[in-house]
């Protein structure tokens, strides 16, 4: 495989390397992965995260197997499981079924064009998204995001994020306050990150206080990514998305979900049909990372602790696709099959 290069996973003369986020923003550090363990370990601990970006590297990473020359049986099996790594972003599922079908139809050799194709792919459908998003976007608007959703999400420039830095690279004058996405802190530890690194005027809130602010009219929209989109529209993205699109409709902040094409799953007709990953207990009782590892609950206490959730189509104003910006009677007509 050709040498690639991304914010969050390199290619390097025939190694694999992955950023390790869980220990972002303070530690910078580079990680081997040589397997498929290594790689479902990097993935189930959010060391690689996002939607497209554990996608294209469980691909990268069979690609890179097939390249050393592991023989078909054991790529196949070694798909099935990096395909099951993480449950409810199905860019995963529908990168792992694009390799299995070349590796099918034309054997281990096509392997590594495939994950490099994948690769592109979706540098290019970031750049078609932020295109079309930053449209939205109105001169010195105040948006928010949730979670992250920029070149630590993908291998391009994002999908939310992508839209945001577009805006503020035409010099819309925009300013994001960052949900700090509580329990893995991915906006307040990766997209502060990344608005330092694009230099976005930024504000860091808890997720508690998304909904003051919509109240004083301080919000001029709502911008979030995507794991899952079904058919009708309704998505499954960061737990918290759900009550923020719940807090826009009542206080009428337009509210955009941005991904790109691979975040649809054509196999499922509404929200209800996503699996939200579950995680474990000690994430909420505390939190850790490379600034050290607290509990502030006792050890026994009982946790809820869902991933994700799923927002309905009818609390969201746009979808904004690489295909297009849809509004639901779009949604409703049925696009989201025909992409
Ligand atoms: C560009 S989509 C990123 C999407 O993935 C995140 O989840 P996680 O941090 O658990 O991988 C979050 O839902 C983002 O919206």
């Amino acid at each position: 495989m050709h040498d690639l290069h991304a914010t969050s996973i390199k290619y390097q003369n025939n190694k694999l390397y992955v950023l390790d986020q869980h220990q972002l923003p303070l530690v910078e550090n580079w990680l081997a992965c040589e397997s498929v363990d290594a790689m479902v370990a990097m993935i189930r601990k959010l060391q690689i995260r996002g939607a497209p970006l554990i996608g294209i590297g469980a691909s990268l990473l069979l690609g890179h197997l097939a390249a050393q020359g592991v023989a078909t049986v054991t790529l196949q099996s070694a798909a099935e499981i990096l395909r099951a790594a993480r449950p409810t972003a199905v860019n995963l599922m529908n990168n792992l079924d694009s390799m299995l079908g070349v590796l099918n139809a034309s054997g281990p050799a096509a392997l590594p064009a495939e994950a490099e194709r994948l690769f592109h792919e979706d540098v290019v459908l970031c750049n078609a998204i932020a295109t079309l998003g930053a449209d939205l976007i109105k001169p010195n608007a105040n948006i928010l995001t949730h979670c992250n959703t920029g070149s630590l999400a993908t291998v391009g420039v994002g999908t939310a994020i992508g839209v945001i830095n577009a805006a503020h690279q035409q010099g819309k004058g925009i300013h994001v306050y960052v949900d700090e996405t509580r329990p893995l802190l991915q906006g307040g530890r990766l997209t502060a990150w990344e608005m330092k690194q694009l230099g976005i005027p930024h504000t860091l809130i808890c997720d508690n206080m998304a909904a003051l602010l919509m109240r004083d009219g301080k919000v001029d929209c709502v911008l979030v990514g995507a794991d899952r989109i079904a058919v009708n529209g309704d998505f499954a993205n960061k737990v918290g998305t759900y009550s923020l699109a719940v807090n826009a409709h009542y206080h009428k902040v337009p509210f955009y979900v941005v991904a790109p094409n691979t975040t649809v799953d054509i196999d499922c007709m509404t929200g209800a049909g996503i699996p939200i990953e579950e995680r474990a207990a000690a994430e909420v009782r505390g939190v850790s990372g490379s600034f050290g590892d607290v509990c502030w609950s006792p050890n026994d206490t009982p946790v809820f602790n869902p991933a994700f959730d799923v927002t309905p189509a009818a609390l969201v104003t746009g979808w904004v696709l690489d295909k297009g910006i849809f509004n639901q009677a779009k949604i409703a007509e049925g696009v989201l099959k025909t992409l």
